[in-house]
């Protein structure tokens, strides 16, 4: 059985603004990524690693060329078919956007809403994932009462916690120091690899960069050879 790629990508350009201020972000980017894999992309502020990542989420439609999530086309996609596919991704992202009013337990149950499961079992199932990210003492906590590094844990668990088959994540260590930012991306590497899940993940990081199974660079728009300096040494 030859094995599909989760996310495929062909040709793809992508273009801001309109008239005389149009400007081309994204040129001919080509990438396929297989189930489990874990990529990271990288390069320079302002080259286009989270527009690419938010066309890939269905945060906003792709304008030309071909971008399939889990085989179905979604450049050029209506708005109901976006909200479908972002129903199977799960996401991470730097200020890890946890919801203030609600405790830990409660923000990572926001991740089942739309499984329609009992009320018990979503908190069970809450519950068991805080756990395995080292939180089992703070589900009741608030997220003003978390550190740094433990917010981010909450907000892996909430991504986690519905076993999406992808998983997008933007600079999930930028606000973390290096010892939290190494205990985030290893609990995200052990649960994506116990899930089978694909993890897309775009950092300035150079430390983490060890945990990907593959690193992609992206230079003005698009995707270029990696520089020898961040390539994994053998
Ligand atoms: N909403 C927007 N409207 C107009 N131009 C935009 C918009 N979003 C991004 N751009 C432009 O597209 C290009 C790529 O930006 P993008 O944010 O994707 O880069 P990046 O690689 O993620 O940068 P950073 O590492 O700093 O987050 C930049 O030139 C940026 O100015």
């Amino acid at each position: 059985m030859t094995m599909q790629p989760v996310i495929a990508i062909q040709h793809l350009n992508h273009y801001f603004g309109v008239g005389k201020l149009r400007k081309q972000a994204l040129f001919d980017i080509n990438l396929a990524i297989m189930p489990g894999e874990i990529v990271i992309m990288t390069g320079p502020s302002g080259s286009g690693k989270t527009t690419l990542l938010t066309l890939l989420g269905g945060l906003r439609s792709g304008q030309a060329g071909s971008l399939k999530i889990l085989g179905r086309e979604i450049c050029g996609a209506r708005q109901h078919d976006l909200v479908q596919a972002r129903r199977n991704n799960g996401y991470i992202f730097q200020a890890h956007n946890l919801h203030g009013s609600l405790t830990a337990l409660q923000n990572v149950q926001m991740g089942l809403e739309v499984h329609g499961m009992s009320k018990a079992k979503r908190h069970l199932i809450a519950a068991e994932m805080l756990e395995q990210v080292g939180l089992a003492d703070r589900i009741n906590y608030y997220p003003a009462d978390l550190s740094g590094g433990q917010k981010q844990r909450v907000a892996i668990a909430r991504a986690l916690v519905s076993r999406p088959k992808i998983v997008l994540a933007d600079e999930p260590t930028a606000a973390l120091d290096k010892k939290s930012g190494r205990d985030v991306v290893n609990i995200m590497h052990d649960l994506a690899k116990q899930q089978g899940c694909t993890i897309l993940l775009v950092t300035h990081d150079n430390r983490i960069l060890d945990i990907a199974d593959r690193i992609v660079y992206m230079e003005d728009g698009r995707l270029a050879q990696l520089p020898e300096a961040l390539a994994p040494s053998s």
